[in-house]
């Protein structure tokens, strides 16, 4: 139990707090001594079958989020984004005393806000972006002069290595036949007109002035819309890892423009123009976004394998390690620390299995994530105990199979095979010279059109779990990297 000094208000206090007395402060307001209970003298309500239930989705949802750490991980989202419509002109006279009929004062409608993709380093998942993305529309311009604000921008974050792609847009609904006519909409759609504007289409001389207005308005909009499309011709794909800056954001969708006010239309001829244009219409995009982790190593394996133990072992990272198939559900990436300083990446994904391509186990759309890397690595379980140490070799066709699936050619990047349980004793012995003879008979044999896949990969016997012969293959690894960024750069 604690007392508690609570100045203001005593109308909405919490129940756990009950009052003991009032006093005043040194500034004359009034202060209010309370003791707040603890949570165990509180009055609990009867355990009736609604609240046994609440409790029990309440366990579940904890369970949910000790799993998943309390963050969703999606990698593939659709999103539309949609920047703000113009706000419209106006179309206003000064009118004061003394001056009956003063100029057009109407101001100009503000700018649809854009929509901006700010790529992050403080995101990691595409879960927090919804799938309507759209920009705050621009105010109307207002008499005397004043304009509409401007929409405000929306910068939605998205995390390093977003692939962000252009799908069709849905086809439009079909209109109905009762509706207004294609010429009377598209007028009422970008013109404002003076309530009093009526007399002008009887009045032979004015409608001169509005046709050449529409005319000059054409020639404006077609200037406006190279502009715009040349903005959106940029690409739209986040960059590689830089500093974030709010220089890096990308536009997506960008806002439509203020319509004109009166005066935008006077000229020495026609000194009260009474009409307006409307601002046009937000741009609308219907995207893809699909985040690839970059990382300079990828590690595959089997379920089982030992990745997120390999994982540990090298790198800062804290992976779900477990004696069961699926223990990863999520990408990983940790940070191998060199003793000079370097540092490179390492992405974990789960296992992979035979047929993944087809959506066996959890599929092979994780390999997005290992796609970038530079290096593979592969994690064979050489331990495992099988006739004629075929369970190892069967494995990495397995994963080089399944790698070719994905996508072709993946297979052919400087990669490493780690033989991990190595400490398993006299099978893992065998399993792995009988592994290395099959492999080198299998590169000697084919003839690879790259000169960098005649080689075989470096394979090296590695126990993760005893941290033994990790700091081989790390500097193996970090070789590896340098010499493909070396060959690319
Ligand atoms: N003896 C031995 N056991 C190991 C070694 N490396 C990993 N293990 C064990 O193998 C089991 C699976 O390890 P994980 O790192 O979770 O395997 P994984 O490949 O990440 O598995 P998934 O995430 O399910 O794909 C765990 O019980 C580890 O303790 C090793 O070098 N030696
Ligand atoms: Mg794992």
């Amino acid at each position: 139990m604690l007392i508690l000094r609570v100045t203001g208000t005593t109308a909405r206090l919490p129940q756990r707090l009950s009052v003991l007395g009032t006093t005043r402060s040194r500034a004359g307001q009034p202060c209010v001594w309370c003791l707040l209970r603890s949570k165990t003298t509180e009055s609990r309500p009867p355990e009736d079958a609604e609240n046994v239930a609440h409790a029990d989705r309440r366990a579940q949802n904890k369970g949910t989020w000790k799993r998943t750490k309390g963050a969703k991980f999606v990698d593939y989202i659709r999103v539309v984004a949609s920047g703000g419509d113009g706000g419209d002109g106006c179309v206003s006279f000064l009118r004061e005393k003394h001056t009956a009929k003063g100029p057009p004062n109407g101001g100009n409608g503000g700018r649809g806000g854009h929509v901006y993709f700010l790529p992050s380093s403080e995101v990691t998942s595409l879960a927090h972006i919804p799938y309507r993305c759209a920009a705050k529309h621009g105010d109307n311009g207002k008499g005397g002069v004043r304009h509409g604000a401007a929409g405000k921008d929306l910068y939605i974050e998205v995390p390093y290595g977003t692939e962000v792609r252009e799908i069709d847009p849905p086809p439009p609904p079909q209109k109905d036949d009762d509706e207004l006519s294609v010429g009377q909409t598209q007028d009422e759609s970008r013109w404002v007109h003076h309530p009093s504007a009526t007399a002008f289409v009887e009045s032979e001389g004015r409608i001169d002035f509005f046709n050449e207005a529409q005319k000059i308005l054409k020639d404006e909009e077609r200037h406006i819309e190279r502009l715009r499309k040349k903005e959106l011709e940029r690409k739209a794909e986040t960059p590689s890892l830089q500093p974030q800056d709010m220089k890096d954001a990308i536009l997506i969708a960008s806002g439509g423009h203020g319509g004109f006010g009166n005066p935008h239309f006077w000229t020495n001829a026609n000194r009260s123009p009474k009409y307006a244009t409307r601002g046009s219409k937000g741009h609308t995009r219907y995207l893809t976004l699909e985040l690839k982790s970059i990382a300079d190593c990828g590690l595959v394996g089997l379920p089982n394998a030992g990745k997120s133990t390999f994982l540990a072992a090298v790198s800062n990272a804290h992976p779900k390690i477990a004696p069961y198939p699926f223990s990863t559900l999520n990408p990983y990436i940790g940070t191998i620390q060199y003793r000079d300083g370097h540092h490179l990446t390492i992405a974990d994904i789960p296992g992979l299995i035979r047929g993944a391509h087809k959506n066996v186990g959890l599929g092979h759309a994780f390999l997005r994530h290992v796609e970038r890397s530079r290096v593979l690595v592969y994690v064979i379980d050489i331990g495992q105990e099988e006739a004629n140490g075929e369970g190892p070799w069967r494995d990495f066709h397995v994963l080089r199979s399944e790698l070719e699936a994905y996508k072709e050619g993946l297979t052919k990047r400087p990669s490493i095979i780690i033989a991990n349980k190595a400490d398993i004793s006299e099978t893992a012995k065998q399993n792995f010279e009988k592994f290395k003879t099959l492999l080198q008979n299998e590169f000697s044999e084919q003839a690879f059109p790259s000169r960098s896949t005649k080689e075989a990969p470096i394979i090296i016997p590695v126990s993760a779990k005893y941290r033994k012969n990790i700091e081989k293959a790390t500097s193996i690894l970090r070789k590896l990297v340098e010499d493909r960024k070396s060959s690319h750069e």
